[in-house]
């Protein structure tokens, strides 16, 4: 079909020609709310190095995503910024070979092998939680983001390699990795620019890689000599295409467990940071929490089966990732000319599904700003576009940790519940920062009380 005849989306306004990426990243979201209001939907938004299309509505995640994914693939310079790092692994890969990879992978993450990692990820939450004691007694200051980081790095470790890291090793595989996550942010800003000229960091950079790369190849090499399949990675080893009958290199090996580091530690740990500052702002929801907890579990270890009535612990983290999306826009290049709601999209151009607009979107979401993690219960959720709510993303390449992701956020919610009394620090408000997710600028903090009657250890 020729589109040629139609317009193009509205072009934001008013913002003189060096870029609007100094201002969307200065005054946060309102720059762009603004002119979804003003401009609606769907508008062009001028990036300096190039402009992007905003898409603000569930419908364009349903064609995008879903209906037309055929039209549009990951390019453009914040795609290739990742692969720098990713290689090849499954965030990133296209076509047939991301067709392999997924069906390859897939079964690693089936409910079956989510119940056999249920224990694993109790243990690793229980130890990580051990650290927080001395902030419980004392009463000082504790910055809950960055325990989230160490816990869900923890889980990553333990669930990805077994017991492969040797002691403090997973402390400075995390260190690193998230050296270079902050470090792809800068990548895909100043990618235009020659190899020779000394940006900051690059060296730091490059050591992290080289020490990620070294970690990840010796399990590996440990991974194929023995039959262990209780861990992600010998699952990935093990693993045999049905179709085609291969198996993973250790070079797409190694891709695929950087790639799954990189998209599921620090994606979960942001969620779960919001999830606290949210709660503390709000206690009757903590309140609520606690109760479930108590009424679910008492002082017991939560196992897979007590995921389900945990309802509320799930509707607080869905209702977290809602208001703070930390995968907060999903960037795709259209292959071919293509048309939405009227407007041309030429081939090439960068198409962006807005998640944290859609999110915050009042003609989806009555109320936008109030944090009600009741909005998901099943009554309230019924009539509601089906890509209203897409912090996983959507269609063929929605996030392949999804669940597993929910499932530890509630299995680390229960237990802090289970054991902590949390509050907020007044004067200390958590404030917004863009980078490669939507993190707190300088931490989320809490005050920590253990409760009188704690809860019980797992013992391995
Ligand atoms: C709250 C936590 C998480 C959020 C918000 C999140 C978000 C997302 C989003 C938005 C996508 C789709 C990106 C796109 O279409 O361009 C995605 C894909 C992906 N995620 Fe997650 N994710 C989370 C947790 C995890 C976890 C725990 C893992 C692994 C254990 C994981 C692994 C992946 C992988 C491998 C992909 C690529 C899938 C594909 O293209 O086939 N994510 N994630």
């Amino acid at each position: 079909m020729n589109h040629s005849a139609l317009a193009l989306p509205p072009k934001v306004s008013g913002v003189p020609l060096v870029s609007a990426l100094p201002r969307l990243l200065k005054d946060r979201f309102e720059f762009l709310e603004a002119a979804r209001q003003r401009l609606g939907d769907i508008y062009t938004l001028d990036l300096g190095f190039s402009d992007a299309i905003i898409l603000s509505h569930p419908r364009h995640v349903q064609h995008v995503l879903v209906d037309h994914a055929r039209k549009y693939f990951k390019g453009g310079a914040i795609w290739e910024s990742m692969r720098t790092f990713l290689g090849n692994g499954l965030p990133v890969s296209e076509g047939e070979f991301w067709k392999r990879q997924r069906r390859m992978i897939q079964p690693a993450f089936h409910h079956q092998r989510l119940i056999a990692l249920t224990e694993k990820m109790v243990e690793a939450i229980d130890e990580s939680l051990a650290s927080w004691e001395q902030a419980a007694k004392t009463g000082a200051p504790f910055d809950i983001a960055g325990a989230f980081s160490r816990m869900t790095m923890n889980v990553m470790v333990r669930a990805m390699f077994g017991s492969g890291l040797e002691a403090g090793e997973a402390e400075r595989v995390g260190q690193a990795l998230a050296y270079i996550i902050d470090y792809l942010m800068v990548g895909m800003m100043t990618k235009s620019l020659p190899e020779w000229l000394p940006i900051p960091g690059r060296a730091r950079y490059q050591q992290a890689v080289q020490y990620i790369d070294e970690v990840v190849l010796r399990i590996i090499e440990r991974g194929r000599a023995s039959a262990e399949e209780d861990n992600l990675l010998s699952l990935l080893l093990h693993a045999v295409d049905t179709e085609s009958g291969e198996r993973m290199t250790n070079a797409q090996l190694r891709d695929e467990a950087v790639s799954l580091f990189v998209a599921g530690y620090e994606t979960t740990a942001v969620g779960l940071a919001w999830a606290f500052h949210l709660m503390t702002r709000h206690p009757e929801v903590f309140q609520r929490l606690r109760t479930e907890v108590d009424e679910v579990l008492g002082q017991r270890v939560p196992g897979f089966a007590d995921l389900r009535p945990l309802t509320h612990a799930r509707n607080v983290l869905q209702e977290s990732l809602r208001l703070y999306p930390p995968a907060y826009w999903i960037p795709r290049t259209a292959t071919e000319e293509d048309e939405i709601d009227g407007y041309r999209i030429p081939a090439g151009k960068m198409v962006v599904a807005f998640t944290y607009l859609i999110h915050h979107n009042p003609d989806v979401w009555e109320q936008p700003e109030r944090f009600d993690p009741d909005r998901f219960t099943p009554e309230r959720s019924e009539g509601r576009h089906k890509q209203a709510w897409i912090p996983f993303g959507a269609g063929q390449r929605l996030c392949i940790g999804r669940e597993f992701s929910l499932m530890e956020g509630q299995l680390i919610l229960a237990r802090i519940a289970q054991r902590y009394d949390v509050s907020a620090i007044p004067g200390r408000e958590a404030r917004i920062h863009i980078g490669t997710s939507i993190r707190a600028k300088n931490g989320v903090w809490v005050h920590l009380k253990a409760r009188t009657r704690p809860a019980q250890v797992r013992t391995a």
